[in-house]
């Protein structure tokens, strides 16, 4: 799903108007229409008080025309002007006339915190005062309206965008934006609802379809897209019945150090249990037993050095390489990853002590080969991209790393962000359950296990963070958060493949709907 900025919501806003030949007042009460329609079929006639407070532009207009659905449908509606500015936008000023047409119980203006009006916490507030037309900082008065609203603990439904959120910018202060218990978007989610720091502004959102123009949504480039399960299910590559283990390449893990050794395990169980036909793991000598006892599909080569990597000599030609896992930053492990940079010719997967390296010796970052995969955790980004201001800093100075060495970035975390030639994919899938030890040993293994099987590194690195948040949320269910172990993400992953093929129900729609 392509999430769209505010420029281009505004420019699908005014071709709809154009192509579709309507007034921007219908394509208004469109939206406020498929507003009410959400609510009619939740609240069923309840005589629930629903306190609609508008502002003085289109958003506010939308929260007129819901505000006069609701009452000529008998609803209990009280509706508010926030009145922050003394513009009136036009579509703002048609309904507030037509709503006076339909109650005698005309719309309250509220101008300070005087008067704020009393709210039950089983009322509703439809929180309709800013959209995407937010420009500025909220002004005192009405960032002490919505303290009211979270004050009254009352369930809070926000119109398009969670009043005082940025689609574009973090907000001055966490309190200038609404929290919403519900957040009903047209045409497409915004890419703040997926940010750590943002995403906390609504609990959940839905989409709402008011008919814009289908031809420029789909043909616009966004700079983010929602990467769910219908936006994974075309990168499967389905085995044909004489397939061979050959085909599905040789995946070689570089890594572990005395007392790490099991992160190689995970990544090269990941990497098997993803599809790779082969896998051998480069490893220091403390660790051949363990590792050949515990995972015998893997072949293990070890280093001359008994405790970490001193020099990487495989007489092999691998598909792909995973390095960095349990790694260490011991001085030979990275006089051997600098010389090991220097020969290598495959796609590569830098994880963990690899991105340390990296960060230490800035120069090896040019020897990276094109499209290389960095799967950093936030600390080891910190440590590559310098401190960011806030999230969507942090976004810019990703997108401009990757950029500058063409290489592929997830930003692990809730809602993990793959960034690669100035787009972001933001993933649906995963939980609280993967903060535990070794999810990212295993993710490292998926991904270089997809491409051992000829996934591009980037279709890998999307698809793969899919699979691993699927195979979790699957692993979940029957493990709980705190005792999600990253081997049970692995055993799950067969789960998480065949969910591609199920028919996304309702309980998969709304796990994709869920916010943070
Ligand atoms: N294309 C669509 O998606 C549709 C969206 N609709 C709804 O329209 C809003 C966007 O409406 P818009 O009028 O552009 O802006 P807002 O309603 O969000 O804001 C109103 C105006 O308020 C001014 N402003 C901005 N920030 C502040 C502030 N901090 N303090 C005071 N005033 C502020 C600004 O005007 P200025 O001229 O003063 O800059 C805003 O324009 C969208 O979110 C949807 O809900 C349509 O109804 C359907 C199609
Ligand atoms: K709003």
């Amino acid at each position: 799903m392509k999430l769209f900025s505010k420029e281009q919501i505004y420019e699908a806003d005014r071709l709809t108007i154009e192509r579709q030949n309507i007034s921007s007042a219908d394509l208004m009460e469109r939206a406020g229409t498929q507003l009410f329609n959400w609510m009619h079929a939740r609240m069923q006639g309840a005589q629930v008080p629903v306190h609609v407070f508008c502002g003085i532009g289109n958003n506010g207009g939308d929260g007129l025309v819901l505000a006069r659905h609701l009452t000529t449908h008998g609803y209990h509606v009280k509706t508010y002007i926030v009145n922050y500015s003394d513009k009136r936008s036009k579509d703002f000023l048609i309904n507030y006339d037509r709503i006076k047409s339909v109650t005698k119980d005309w719309p309250v203006l509220l101008t300070d915190d005087e008067s704020f009006p009393e709210i039950n916490p089983k009322d509703i507030i439809v929180d309709a005062v800013f959209g995407i037309g937010l420009n500025r900082p909220v002004v005192a008065w009405v960032v002490a309206l919505f303290d009211h609203f979270r004050a009254s603990k009352a369930f809070t439904l926000s119109v398009d965008v969670p009043s005082g959120l940025y689609l574009d910018k973090a907000p001055e202060h966490t309190n200038n934006v609404v929290s919403a218990s519900f957040t009903l978007s047209f045409a497409a989610p915004k890419l703040a609802f997926f940010l750590p720091q943002t995403a906390q502004h609504t609990v959940q959102w839905d989409v709402l379809d008011i008919g814009f123009d289908q031809e420029y949504l789909s043909s616009v480039d966004t700079e983010a897209e929602l990467i769910a399960k219908h936006e994974v299910l075309f990168l499967f590559k389905p085995r044909t019945k004489f397939s061979h283990k050959g085909q599905f390449g040789h995946s070689l893990i570089i890594g572990g150090s005395y007392g790490k050794i099991g992160a190689v395990t995970l990544a090269c169980k990941g990497a098997l249990s993803a599809g790779s036909g082969l896998v051998t793991a480069y490893i220091p000598k403390c660790g051949y037993t363990a590792l050949q006892a515990s995972l015998p599909e893997a072949m293990v080569i070890t280093d001359t050095d008994k405790n970490c990597i001193s020099n990487i000599n495989v007489a092999m030609q691998p598909s792909v390489v995973g390095l960095g896992v349990g790694m260490g930053t011991d001085s030979k492990t990275l006089k051997a990853f600098e010389a090991f940079l220097k020969e290598n010719k495959s796609p590569l997967v830098l994880d963990a002590d690899g991105l340390n390296m990296l960060a230490q010796h800035t120069a090896l970052l040019k020897m990276l080969p094109a499209q290389t995969v960095l799967t950093p955790h936030p600390k080891e980004l910190e440590r590559l991209i310098g401190v960011w201001k806030d999230d969507f800093d942090k976004l810019e100075k990703v997108k401009a790393f990757a950029h500058t060495y063409n290489v592929i970035v997830v930003i692990k975390g809730a809602h993990t962000i793959t960034i690669s030639n100035n787009k972001l994919y933001v993933n649906t899938t995963g939980n609280p359950g993967l903060a535990t030890a070794g999810s990212g040993d295993v993710l490292t293994g998926i991904i270089t296990g997809l491409i051992s099987q000829g996934y591009a590194p980037l279709e890998a690195t999307v698809f793969g963070v899919y699979l691993h948040g699927k195979a979790a949320d699957i692993a979940v269910g029957k493990y709980g958060y705190q005792s999600l172990l990253a081997s049970h993400v692995i055993d799950y992953l067969g789960a998480a493949y065949l969910d591609l093929f199920k028919k996304p129900d309702s309980q998969d729609r709304e796990q994709e709907k869920e916010g943070s």
